[in-house]
């Protein structure tokens, strides 16, 4: 509590008490009581975590002409408790006091107890030519505050507390397809609603799936429609090096003031903080006062919040408590589109043999398929060649085969059947049109090609057929093959989506 009397100015500093005709001991504990009073009320109102995080520091400064004085340690307290409570703050006060009018937050010096101008005020105040206002008003006025946001300067807090955003990882550039729709969707509402539709958002996935994209894009986002609003992003590892040096630098009431001050808070790769237990205590509070004060988090990891070994049991019911949205392995369909959206982006056109290619044989994740599109385009700028499905699979020589496995008669069946648009169950029929024969006859000469299967068992894999038949379909294949250049380009496309890389 800091009474501070500047010098004996006659100025009727103590107003009301000079009105009510109070000494000044008796108008402190007056005031104290009320401000009692009004703590309580905020406590019932924004619940523990918060009151602990901004009312605990607030102290009774002085009273003038009817203005309550509220002194705050720092100026970052000052401007987000003028944002977001003055207001409640000043209609209590004056409902307990009908004296007190206005209800103003200055900033003090907490070493010497005595109140001191945050210097941005003072330079306005002496650049207003009245350096000797006794009073310290602070230049936010609860009147002109936002009702939701900060001033200007707090957007760098972002920064100071978060990641850099990739710029390319926005919704824009995300493609959706089945394997990613409902946590895209999820990531949408969050980033365009007001008032958190579910708190958390928690994304999981397995690696490269797009999970940073889809945070990157929410923050973005908020940023864009809100550039007031503080949105931090980062990593959980990131976040415990940040506990950490707070820790070591007996910096930890700033690091918790700064973290449960944001309006938006993700993130990334919680796994991380499995066992680390006063990490998952720090994110546990701050989780905690965030959806106290109704600010949106997002999290995201490899695996669901129950599935994360070594993540306490408290703070796993907590994040499941909101929506957990998953992505799922990609499908062929949306790896092709990835890669016409990034073909796009590059600025580059795929001949869309290559693009199947690509999108059938690099299933694993999106990351890997991304880097190998990045190779041939590189490839190709370099030496100056067109991208072709020879150059592709010679750049992509090493990754192709690590992503190679072997190939059965059925599943080259089922991918023949599936270019050529026919059933799978034609490969077994006994249909002679030549729309169903000759991808038949090419899936046995790819079964030859690619299996270590002898004539006869192919046979028996196409409905009980003759090795002659077998054989004669090779041929047919190999004949049409040097006649036809289309034919020659698709068999060799399948034949090369089927694993026949060399
Ligand atoms: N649906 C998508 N559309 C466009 N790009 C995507 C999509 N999914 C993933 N990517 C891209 O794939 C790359 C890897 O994605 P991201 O880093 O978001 O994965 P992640 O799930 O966070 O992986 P990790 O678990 O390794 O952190 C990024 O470059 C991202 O832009």
């Amino acid at each position: 509590m800091s009474w501070a009397i500047e010098g004996a100015r006659t100025r009727d500093r103590f107003g009301l008490g000079i009105l009510l005709g109070m000494s000044q001991a008796s108008m402190t504990s007056t005031l104290d009581g009320e401000w009692a009073q009004v703590c309580s009320h905020m406590r019932d109102e924004i619940g523990e975590a918060a009151f602990d995080s901004w009312f605990k520091p607030m102290a009774v400064h002085s009273v003038d002409a009817g203005t309550a004085n509220i002194c705050v340690p720092t100026r970052f307290m000052r401007d987000w408790i003028a944002n977001n409570y003055l207001n409640q703050i000043r209609a209590l006060w004056s409902s307990l006091n009908h004296q007190i009018t206005d209800v103003e937050i200055i900033v003090t010096n907490t070493q010497s107890g005595h109140g001191i101008l945050a210097q941005a005020s003072q330079n306005a105040r002496q650049a207003q030519g009245n350096p000797a206002q006794p009073m310290q008003k602070t230049p936010v006025q609860a009147q002109e505050a936002p009702s939701y946001g900060r001033p200007q300067e707090m957007p760098n807090l972002a920064d100071q507390l978060g990641a850099q955003l990739d710029p390319r990882y926005t919704f824009d550039n995300f493609v959706v397809g089945k394997p990613n729709e409902f946590a895209h969707a999820a990531s949408k509402r969050v980033a365009e609603a007001d008032i958190p539709p579910f708190n958390p958002l928690f994304l999981y996935g397995g690696v490269g799936l797009g999970k940073t994209h889809l945070m990157h894009a929410i923050a973005h986002h908020m940023r864009l429609v809100h550039p007031n609003r503080t949105v931090v992003y980062l990593s959980a590892e990131k976040f415990m090096y940040r506990f950490i040096r707070a820790l070591r630098e007996q910096k930890t009431v700033d690091f918790k003031e700064q973290f449960r001050s944001v309006d938006m808070l993700l993130i990334d790769d919680v796994q991380f903080i499995a066992g680390k237990e006063s990490t998952q205590e720090e994110l546990f509070h701050t989780f905690n006062s965030l959806v106290d004060q109704g600010r949106q988090i997002v999290l995201s990891a490899d695996k669901s919040p129950s599935d994360i070994e070594g993540l306490e049991d408290r703070l796993k019911s907590r994040l499941n408590h909101g929506l957990v949205a998953d992505l799922h392995a990609t499908t062929y369909e949306l790896r092709l589109g990835i890669l016409l959206s990034k073909a796009e982006q590059l600025g580059v056109e795929l001949p869309s043999k290559v693009t199947e290619f690509l999108a059938y044989k690099i299933a694993s994740n999106v990351r890997e398929l991304e880097g190998a599109l990045n190779r041939i385009v590189a490839h190709s700028q370099l030496v100056g060649r067109p991208i072709t499905l020879e150059t592709s699979q010679e750049v992509l020589h090493d990754l192709l085969r690590a992503n190679d496995r072997r190939v059965t008669i059925e599943e080259i069946q089922k991918k023949v059947a599936e270019h050529f648009n026919i059933r799978v169950s034609d490969m077994h029929s006994a249909r002679r049109a030549r729309s169903v024969a000759r991808p038949r006859q090419i899936a046995m000469y790819l079964s030859k090609q690619l299996t270590s299967r002898s004539l006869p068992e192919i046979g028996r894999k196409f409905g009980g057929r003759d090795h002659t038949t077998v054989m004669h379909a090779v041929k047919k294949v190999e004949e049409l093959g040097l006649h036809d250049r289309d034919f020659a380009e698709d068999v060799e496309l399948l034949r090369r989506m089927l694993g026949g890389v060399s």
